[in-house]
Parts: C-alpha cells; structure tokens; sequence
C-alpha cells in the first residue's frame, strides 16, 4: 500500500481549492521521507491507432478504467493525464506546474526558456494583456473594414465562381491583414507584407508540430521530423522572407525613433498607437532609444504574437462558421440580433463596434457553445517542476500533465443532465460569455496562464460570422464537414465544402 495512501479520502472530498493546495503542499513536503514508497500513477498502453484517431473514446475509457491519473505514451513521451475531479488542482498550481515549461515542450521550443532569462512568455503575456486588450475599442474600429471587405469579395468570389469557398483562407487572411495593421500600422499592410505574415502563421504552426499528428512520418520519427521540418523553416521563410523584409521596417521604427519608457508615459491607452510603438515604450532605456538586443528580441515577440494570434482564431472561426451551417436554425436569430446592434454611419454604411459586439449575445453564446463541445481532448498542457502528488499518486518531475477537456466540457455535474446536447443558446440567459473560463470550460485556457488575447479572438470570431451572414447564406455540402484531427481539434480546422449563397438583400 502506498504510504501516502492513508491521505486519500481527504483529497477525494470536493474541498475549496485553498484548502486543497495546502494539503498538497504538506504532501510535498513529505515526499523526501516516503520517497521509496511513492506510487505512481499507472501506465496505460493506448495503441496509437486510438491515440490519433479516437482519441475523445481511447482516453475517457482508460481514465474510467485506470482510475483519474493515468501515464499514457504518445509520440515517444510519456505524458500524465488528468480526469475532471483533478483538473482544477492543475491550473491552481502555478508552483509545481509549470504553464511555460509545458508549452515550451509540446511547441518544440524548449530553447526559448534558456534566452532572456526565460521571460519570453511574460513579455508576449504583457504585450497582449497591456498593448492590445485596453485598446480593444480602438482595435476593433480599425479592424472591422478589414473583415467587411474580405467577407464582400469572398461573397462576390463565390457567387462569380459557383463554387464553395475557402473559409479557412478567408478567416487566416482577414485575421493576418487585422494583425498586421495593429501591430505594425496602416502603412505597412501590402500584398509581400501579408503573405510574409501568412506564410510565417502558417510555418510556425507546423514548426510547433500541429500538424504532426496527420503524417505518418512525423508521428513515426518525430525527431528527424522535427530536423527537417525546422531547418525548412528557419533558413526558408524565417530567415529570409520574415527577418529581411519585415525585419528593416521593425529596425527602423524602434532604433529611429525615441519613446517615453512605459514607467513614465501619460498616453497608456493611446487607440491608434501601432502595438510596435508600445514595445517601443515597454523596451525603452532612459534616454528614450531601444538597444539592437531588444530590438531583435521585439521581432521575435511579433513572430510569436502573429502565431498565438493569427492561427488558432482562424481554425475556431472556421468551427463556428461550419456549425451554423450544419444548424442553420439558428441563423434567423443571429442575423436579427445584428440588425439591432449594428450602428449605420452617416456615409450610408454600417460599422459593429465593440460595444455592439459585446451585445451580440446570440452569437456569443452559439460560440461559447461550440468552444464546449466542438471535442477538444488533450488541449492545455502544464509541466511538472518538482515530483507532484496528484490524489493517490506522484507525478514524477519533468513530465506534461495534460487535463481531459471532454470531461470537463461534457461533464454533467457541471453542465446538467443535458451537457451533450448541442444548445446554442444554452448561455444567453446565464450570463456566461465565451471568454469566461472556468474548471467547467476551459478552451482558452484557465487561471494565472489564461489566453489573454480571448477577448480579442472572439470579437474577430464575431466580426467574421457576422459580416458573412450579412451578406449571405452558409450551406455544407451535405449539412456536414468532417473532423481532420480529432487529437487537435483547436489546431486544425474540420474540413468540408462551404458554399456562401448570396442574400437577395444584404443585411449591411
Ligand atoms: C480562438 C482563438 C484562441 C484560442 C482558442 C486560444 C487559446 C489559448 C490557450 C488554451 C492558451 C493557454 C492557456 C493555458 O494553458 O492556461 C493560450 C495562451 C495564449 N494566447 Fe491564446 N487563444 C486564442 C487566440 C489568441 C489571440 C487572438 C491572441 C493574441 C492577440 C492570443 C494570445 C495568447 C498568448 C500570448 C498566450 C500565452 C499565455 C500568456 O501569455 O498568458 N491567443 N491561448
């Protein structure tokens, strides 16, 4: 029997999670004393066959069989993986596990922790969280043209053409062209300069491995995969097109210009400030210049801002715009709802401003619903630091601990007798938008680690299905797509032909 065995009924009781903690932190503590008696959670062969292709099913029944903490290999790692009751323990547990760790890992990027003092995730953190979200209002003014205009031509494209769309494509371009602008400015946006930032979007996901599981020589040889796969990227478009194209303009806006260091600055939410300027201000020496290492460092913070940012919103953007096709009955309401929020303008034409996409409700809760129950399995990832108790168990250093998301999502404790039914407009009433996270529904993450570009992606979410569905009608052919990925459902998007019918009328 396991020496710390005589602990477990106390933590299988639903404590607060202070409580809780504590506990854990005593078992910590005596871990050196126990250390020849420790248990570790038991080791579950999941042939990879299940692993990649039916992985909600292959995990749940392991969990169910093996108890809550289960050890299972996937491409060559050993990685712990949680059930629901001990979800919460994970992201309350900055100490022993640790969020950066965790990512560095499974994007292949475990370098980065070793530069700057391993303050890379901070500073993207600090860039989104204090750069971009106060100015949220201002953002999505100068953004909003941007998807009105591509949602127009994909629209005309499709009715000219006669064929389904790319709404990947769409989604993918109209997010860079917004990121772009922000991030760099107005003046910079031209045809080389979005495709580098598409193509880098692009490479970066594939870089981190999202699209691994769909090659059977990644999943195979994961490390010559990694090998090749890097030295294409690195000397191919990073290098080359992103670092000697974009790389000058970057030089040129933080080393020509001086900037008020952010400690002392008045215009803290300045609307129209290109985010490169606020880096500026965030990097800047007393003197008011930026030094060439954190001018280097900045290019390397877009580069990583354009992945977190571009990517995954784009693959949620295609599930959300997807699922109202295949439920076309709740089109009607979502497209009343945006006659009552949109704002006409003196010019004739129709902005939505933040405000007016926040009470976009309808459509706010048809998202959060899909986020929920779209499948996400293995999704947000923590590392253990030290060797961590879990219930019954030790987690052993140095190892991911990944939560179950489907448990928690579909879990009936949390969300009712009927948590597996697809409602769309189950969270109107309840008052809980989609960037609300909680143990019960975490697809941005939870906690000290949460996406802190949420509120962004989601009001880009909305501007896409709200400017396409004002000018015309989403069909899937066949009323379905297909799951590409199920191990990665928020990385890749599903596939399946889209066809846009054009509105007699336009809505806007
Ligand atoms: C639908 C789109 C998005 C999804 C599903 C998503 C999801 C996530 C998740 C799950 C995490 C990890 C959280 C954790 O482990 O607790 C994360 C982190 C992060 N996300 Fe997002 N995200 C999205 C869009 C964005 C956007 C638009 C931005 C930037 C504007 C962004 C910036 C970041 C950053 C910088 C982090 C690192 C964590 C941190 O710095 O605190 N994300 N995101």
């Amino acid at each position: 029997m396991s020496s710390l065995s005589h602990f477990t009924p106390l933590l299988r009781k639903p404590f607060s999670i202070s409580i809780s903690v504590s506990r854990r932190e005593f078992l910590l503590l005596l871990l050196p004393f126990c250390a020849l008696t420790v248990h570790h959670p038991p080791i579950v062969d999941i042939p990879a066959d299940d692993i990649f292709n039916k992985p909600l099913e292959a995990y749940e029944t392991a969990l169910r069989n093996h108890g809550p903490v289960i050890g299972v290999r996937r491409k060559g790692r050993l990685e712990y993986i949680l059930g629901r009751e001990y979800t919460k323990y994970l992201f309350a547990d900055d100490k022993n596990l640790s969020f950066e760790e965790g990512v560095a890992t499974v994007l292949n990027l475990r370098f980065i922790l070793a530069i700057r003092g391993g303050k890379f995730f901070k500073d993207v953190d600090r860039l989104v969280a204090s750069g971009m979200i106060p100015r949220i209002e201002g953002i999505t003014n100068r953004i909003f043209p941007i998807f009105m205009k591509h949602a127009t031509g994909l629209v005309n494209d499709g009715r000219q053409r006669g064929e389904h769309v790319d709404f990947f494509a769409h989604a993918h371009h109209s997010i860079a062209e917004s990121m772009l602008t922000v991030v760099m400015g107005e003046q910079y946006v031209n045809d080389q300069h979005l495709s580098i930032i598409e193509d880098m979007a692009h490479d970066i996901a594939n870089m981190t491995g999202i699209y691994q599981n769909l090659s059977y020589f990644a999943r195979t040889f994961p490390w010559l995969w990694r090998i090749a796969n890097w030295t294409r990227i690195i000397f191919g478009t990073l290098l080359y097109r992103y670092f000697f194209v974009l790389g000058p303009h970057i030089w040129r806006e933080l080393r020509h210009n001086t900037f008020v260091p952010l400690s002392r600055s008045e215009k803290e939410h300045d609307s129209d400030e290109p985010l490169l300027h606020f880096m500026g201000r965030m990097f800047a020496r007393e003197d008011g210049t930026v030094s060439v290492a954190d001018t280097l460092w900045s290019a390397c913070l877009v580069l990583s801002l354009i992945f977190a940012s571009v990517h995954q919103t784009a693959v949620v953007a295609v599930w959300v715009m997807y699922e109202l096709a295949a439920r076309p009955s709740y089109i009607p309401a979502i497209q009343d709802e945006l006659m009552a929020i949109v704002e006409p303008q003196a010019d004739g034409t129709h902005h939505l401003s933040y405000e007016s996409l926040r009470n976009a409700r309808y459509l706010d809760s048809f998202i959060r619903e899909v986020m929920r129950l779209k499948g996400d399995t293995l999704g947000v990832c923590r590392q253990t630091v030290q060797d961590t108790p879990m219930g019954d168990y030790v987690i052993p250093k140095g190892h991911l601990v990944i939560p179950m998301a489907s448990l928690s999502h579909r879990s009936t404790e949390y969300h009712g007798e009927d948590a597996e039914l697809f409602d769309g407009f189950r969270w109107v009433e309840e008052n809980q938008p989609a960037v609300m996270v909680s143990p019960a529904y975490f697809p941005f993450g939870l906690n000290r680690w949460a996406c802190p570009g949420r509120v962004l992606a989601v009001a880009e979410m909305k501007m896409i299905a709200l400017t396409i569905l004002s000018l015309a009608h989403p069909i899937l052919e066949g009323g379905k797509y297909t799951v590409v990925d199920p191990l990665n459902i928020t990385s890749v998007q599903p596939a399946g032909k889209l066809f846009l019918s054009p509105l007699a009328q336009p809505l806007i």
